[in-house]
């Protein structure tokens, strides 16, 4: 079996997030979704939703579905990065995505959720992509849907294929040989903490020599920028005239007439460019002549992200094969 579902950009004007189409129960409930690899938790605005802090998404019902059962007893509550979080009850139903159908599939439903996805009504909820180890539902963890999936599945990984303010896709059970040009890289994954964690070999900036260094991150959909060690983004940045560390603005802004070098970092022998145009990510305000960088630093994290500004650069591979890994082609 395999499926493909579009990755649609949240915002036609800079690439915040992607949501896909998903049915849920019987008959089917559609909603967009955000998938995201950095985290485990598939969970959704709801009819248990304080309604004080649903703006406009599309919920999900489980009383209206026939194949809707309570996870008696069980609860969850996740809390991300950037401070958001959510939290809530749990069903299984049938979820379908791109005509990948699991049947009993754990269903988070949100009572709360922080202001942060209040205010997003593009997404309906999250798709955790990532090992279900990091599942929060408590007192039993539950699978991911690719988790679920993979044993339907012709082959047991998904793909991202996401684009730089464009519909992109997610593949699963196969990897679509007309998504990328040359060879697919694929790199070892460290599965703790439950992340897809792999070990970039190194950078350049723009046209400038590649510096073989060992950058250790997660690769995260679900993320809209890209966060690296302070020292390879001061290189970045100490390129473009004007840019500044802005503390105001909580990172890199410069002026949006910049013309942005493109950023390259190494996987294994093989390498991937993001253009300097992924970079100028936003104006920081609505007309603004200052704009904010797509590239920051991670000191602030503890951890380094590669997320959407440099995934659409990328075909990806997440193979969930025995061991793990991740693959990287150029497109
Ligand atoms: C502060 C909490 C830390 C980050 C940690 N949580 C995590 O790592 C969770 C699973 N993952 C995340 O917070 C991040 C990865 C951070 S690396 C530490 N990925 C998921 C995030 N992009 C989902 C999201 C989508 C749209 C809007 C906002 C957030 C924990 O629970 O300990």
């Amino acid at each position: 079996e395999k499926g493909s579902a579009p990755a649609i950009p949240v915002d036609p004007r800079f690439d915040i997030a992607y949501v896909t189409p998903v049915t849920i129960g019987t008959p089917p409930q559609t909603l967009y979704l955000d998938f995201d690899t950095g985290s485990s938790d598939l969970w959704v605005f709801s009819s248990h939703t304080l309604a004080s802090q649903v703006r406009g998404q599309m919920i999900y019902s489980p009383e209206k579905s026939t194949t809707a059962k309570l996870l008696a007893g069980h609860t969850w509550s996740i809390r991300y990065g950037d401070g958001s979080g959510s939290l809530g009850n749990v069903y299984t139903d049938n979820f379908t995505v791109g005509g990948v159908t699991v049947t009993s599939q754990a269903v988070q439903t949100a009572q709360q959720v922080s202001t942060s996805f209040t205010s997003e009504s593009d997404i309906h909820g999250l798709v955790g992509l990532g090992f279900s180890t990091l599942n929060t539902v408590y007192p039993n963890g539950q699978l991911t849907f690719f988790d679920n999936a993979k044993s339907q599945l012709d082959s047991p990984v998904f793909t991202a294929d996401l684009k730089w303010k464009k519909e992109g896709t997610y593949d699963f059970g196969f990897i679509d040989e007309t998504k990328y040009t040359g060879e697919i890289t694929y790199l070892p994954v460290q599965t703790d903490p439950g992340y897809w964690t792999f070990t970039s070999s190194g950078y350049a900036v723009g046209d400038g020599s590649f510096n073989q260094v060992s950058i250790s991150g997660i690769a995260d959909t679900a993320t809209s920028l890209t966060y690296l060690p302070t020292a390879v983004v001061t290189s970045y940045w100490r390129q473009v005239e004007g840019a500044v560390n802005s503390q105001y603005y909580g990172g890199y802004v410069f002026p949006c007439s910049s013309k942005l070098p493109s950023f390259t970092f190494g996987v294994g022998s093989a390498n991937i460019t993001i253009p300097g145009s992924y970079i100028n990510y936003a104006q920081i305000t609505e007309g603004s002549p200052t704009c904010f960088g797509g590239l920051q630093s991670s000191s602030g994290l503890g951890i380094n992200i590669w997320g959407d500004v440099a995934l659409k650069a990328a075909f990806v591979v997440f193979n969930g094969g025995n061991p793990p890994t991740i693959g990287w082609a150029r497109k």
